[in-house]
């Protein structure tokens, strides 16, 4: 089973099975409502023959017709098999769509990409329930992105994202999720809506324990104390009211430390504070006109083939060495990579000792292109060596990777090239990665710049543009300045393709050196 969250073309894959839902849905209610005024009706003509006449039996056809309903007419309404019939249906047409719905590592991934976007974009989460994306520093509110219609979030979704932190032990989120939920439950209390899973008491239990579990006794008994307002008998929760109670007693003496709740770190994650703040900035490049070695030009790198049509440079950092070229791709181009793509999306992984895994600090899919699947993609083989001036036939280059990004999909900081000499990397027998040539695909709304973390300074999307950067020094040794990561994507259906070029090849383009600083 492939997951829906990690790429948002299989979240809007999703969207058919809900529109057949939909139906299934509709076509119910109109039986029902069809059922209902077949009842309405039987029900008002019995209902005007008792306040008609005044005798009402006297009439033969009248007695006769008593008779007759309270021996059939009365059991065939209350026997009617047409309720049950028209549930069944429903039923059926669910099960048969329920394989093709999302499982629950779907609700999971999507509620932690939400955190991951509350936490890296600093996002306030009132704001987030409300359908805003503001970021709250102090005084100061910034709205990331304004959508043009708010879509805000029901008590419900406020206590399910709550409750995939909690139940991972993650107090940290789980907390202003479910106070989030507990504040719209009360506003809509007795309010029963069908579609739930969760109540008030649900809301305040989850929560009262979560501020048990961050230290925040007061907090955890008068959540409790509210709860038995709703289930006194509920002997549990008498129980926790006792021993917050007794806890509290015994610490007034003390000192009551307020414990602040640390936000869970991220162990593979030492840079995160640099990498969020490059993120949030989407950008911080030095300006151009302070240092004359960054500019722009129109590459021709002396070929034939771009003396015809010259593309935009714009240098962007030096060490390490990277550049934009804009307008890479055209808008056609970009689309039919995208759609040749597609259908091989899988689960992108990372090489980690020898193997290739799954990893929350990669959410997205990809898929490899090879050459033969389409003449264009050798135009732009072409494209890519006439701007590099690199060998990118195989096996000097790696097949083109399509990456689509899922819900806050990202990449965290990484380096492109191996650092580790069993790395799968190798197996093509070329040598390290000397060089990525990246092109964006997309355009996002908001978020997914790629960020260079120790080089301080992020790339905001450019649609049809690619990246350019030398992962090694010449010497062949990797070069540590290169740590790089796809942020999160805010809002947005972020693509992007790969093209690893490797050392072996390239001998006479790029000479190496016995410098470690070149
Ligand atoms: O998506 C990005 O901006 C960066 C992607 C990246 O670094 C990678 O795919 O290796
Ligand atoms: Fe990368």
């Amino acid at each position: 089973r492939e997951d829906k969250f990690s790429a948002l073309t299989s979240v809007a894959r999703a969207l058919a099975p809900e529109r057949r839902l939909l139906a299934l849905l509709r076509s119910y209610l109109l039986g029902e409502e069809a059922r209902l005024r077949d009842l309405t009706r039987f029900y008002d003509k019995v209902l005007s023959l008792h306040e008609d006449s005044a005798t009402p039996v006297a009439n033969p056809l009248l007695a006769f017709t008593l008779i007759k309903r309270l021996h059939s007419d009365w059991r065939n309404v209350v026997h009617s098999l047409e309720a049950s019939e028209n549930i069944r249906a429903l039923k059926d047409g669910y099960e048969k769509l329920e394989q093709e719905l999302p499982a629950f590592e779907d609700l999971e991934g999507a509620a932690r990409a939400l955190m991951r976007l509350q936490d890296v974009y600093m996002l306030n989460v009132k704001g987030l329930a409300r359908g805003v994306f503001q970021r709250v520093t102090g005084s100061a509110v910034t709205d990331l992105y304004s959508p043009r219609q708010l879509f805000s979030l029901t008590a419900d979704d406020c206590f399910q994202i709550g409750k995939v932190a909690y139940d991972m032990g993650d107090y940290y989120h789980a907390i202003p999720w479910l106070e989030e939920a507990v504040s719209l439950f009360r506003g809509s209390y007795g309010e029963w809506k069908t579609e739930d899973e969760a109540s008030l008491e649900d809301a305040l239990d989850h929560l009262a324990f979560a501020c048990f579990q961050a230290g925040n006794v007061s907090c955890a008994l008068s959540l409790s104390r509210e709860f038995l307002l709703y289930s006194p008998e509920n002997k549990r929760m008498v129980r926790n009211v006792l021993k917050y109670e007794r806890l509290l007693a015994e610490s007034s003496h003390q000192e009551v430390a307020e414990t602040v709740i640390q936000r869970p770190n991220v162990p593979h994650l030492q840079t995160r504070d640099t990498y969020e703040g490059l993120c949030q900035t989407l950008g911080s490049q030095p300006i151009h006109y302070q240092i004359p070695s960054l500019y722009c030009s129109y590459e021709t790198n002396s070929s034939p083939y771009l003396l015809l049509q010259p593309v935009r440079k714009e240098v962007i950092h030096l060490e390490p060495y990277v550049a934009l070229y804009h307008d890479f791709v055209s808008d056609p181009e970009a689309q039919k990579i995208r759609e040749l793509a597609e259908p091989w999306l899988q689960r992108s992984v990372v090489a980690s000792g020898g193997k290739q895994l799954q990893v929350e600090y990669r959410i997205s899919k990809s898929a490899w292109l090879k050459d033969t699947v389409d003449p264009m993609l050798v135009t732009l083989n072409h494209r890519i060596a006439a701007l590099t001036g690199l060998d990118v036939r195989p096996p000097y280059a790696e097949y083109l990777q399509v990456v689509n990004y899922g819900i806050g999909g990202h990449y965290e900081p990484h380096f492109d090239h191996a650092t580790s000499p069993s790395s799968p990397l190798f197996r093509m027998k070329s040598g390290n990665r000397v060089a990525t040539f990246m092109i964006y695909l997309s355009s996002v709304e908001a978020g997914g710049a790629t960020a260079f973390i120790y080089a301080n300074f992020s790339v905001p999307v450019v649609k049809n543009a690619a990246l350019f950067w030398w992962n090694l020094h010449r010497s062949g040794e990797g070069d540590g300045d290169t740590l790089h990561a796809g942020c999160p994507v805010l809002v947005g259906d972020k693509w992007v393709a790969n093209k690893w070029i490797h050392e072996y090849g390239q001998e006479f383009r790029r000479p190496c050196s016995s410098s470690p600083e070149d």
